[in-house]
């Protein structure tokens, strides 16, 4: 399956927040949808489920206008919806039958789900009476009790351990092996980072970055360097360079190695027999990668 977003925009009190938005998710392929805050991210989503109607643009399902109302969505909303003050099988069952689930099946996922995320043992009681991540996990269970084709997760993580981040990190994998549509918002760029193939970037209603992670990364690092000699410590290599290597630039010094632009044209050989010809032992030099959060920063932090 392709989901495609195309031209989207969204109006509220005539303040347009929406410029056109157009972005694809394929199945099997989970999407990271990226923004600052108020980037509108949440409203894209709300679009996307039937819950705003867009002012001008489509989105289709392989081909054809999506209806969110024909297929089977699990949606982990931002703010959380369930009954605090019900008991947690008995509103789960519930939320199943009123999604098209026979009562047997729905008790039956339901207790599928709450024993793969850990929280079975909680199940008769009330859903206040359980801590936030425990709360969470039941979330979790609710959005996937009817075994959805289209998976939005906004944040899933919020309020998770690391061990049970690592539960939700490997039923997430699991959907995705499952050729799940999975997107997937958040602002914490490690989880992306760990099973997006594809990532969207918002800027104040914009798509400033699309497309997939692995060539984005290797577009953002093509010119820069990670650069470590043995024979000489940071500050002395650094000296050398900026006095005898022509067209690069410093851009950041760590540690146990620097990070270098090259500038004019200069290649990485062309920097390799510079570095030959000073006489410098080299322990380090390969591309650099940057990661997820460096490409957010470059791309839509406060210049
Ligand atoms: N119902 C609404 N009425 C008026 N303005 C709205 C409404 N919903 C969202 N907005 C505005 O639309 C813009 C995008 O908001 P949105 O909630 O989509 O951002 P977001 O990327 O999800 O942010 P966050 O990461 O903080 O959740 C913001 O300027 C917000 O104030």
């Amino acid at each position: 399956m392709i989901l495609e977003i195309k031209n989207i925009r969204k109006s509220f009190s005539g303040t347009e927040v929406l410029h056109g938005v157009s972005f694809s998710i394929t199945s099997g392929k989970a999407l990271g949808f990226l923004g600052r805050n108020g980037a509108g991210k949440t409203t894209t989503i709300r679009i996307l489920m039937g819950l705003f109607d867009a002012n001008e643009g489509e989105i289709l399902l392989d081909g054809k206008p999506f209806n969110p109302r024909e297929h089977s969505i699990g949606y982990l909303p931002e703010e959380r919806g369930l009954y605090p003050k019900q008991k947690i099988l008995d509103q789960l069952i519930y939320f199943g039958e009123l999604r098209g689930l026979s009562r047997k099946k729905a008790k039956e996922n339901t207790l599928y789900w709450l024993e793969k995320l850990g929280v079975l043992e909680y199940k008769d009681k009330k859903l206040e009476t359980l801590s936030k991540g425990n709360q969470q996990k039941v979330q979790i269970a609710e959005t996937l009790l009817c075994d959805p084709d289209i998976i939005v997760l906004d944040e899933p993580f919020s309020g998770l351990d690391p061990v049970n981040s690592q539960i939700l990190k490997d039923v997430i994998n699991e959907l995705i092996d499952k050729q799940k549509l999975v997107i997937f918002s958040s602002h914490q760029m490690t989880y992306v980072e760990e099973f997006c193939e594809e990532i969207s970037l918002i800027n104040k209603g914009d798509i400033v970055l699309t497309g997939n992670l692995k060539s984005i990364k290797k577009e953002y690092g093509a010119n820069r360097i990670i650069l470590s000699a043995i024979n000489l410590n940071i500050n002395e290599l650094q000296n050398i360079l900026f006095n005898k290597v022509k067209d690069i630039k410093i851009l950041e010094s760590k540690n146990d190695y620097l990070i270098i632009e090259l500038i004019n044209g200069k290649t990485k050989n062309e920097l390799l027999n510079d570095l030959i010809g000073l006489d410098i032992d080299i322990e380090k030099f390969s591309v650099y990668e940057p990661t997820l959060t460096d490409i957010f920063v470059q791309k839509v932090g406060d210049k």
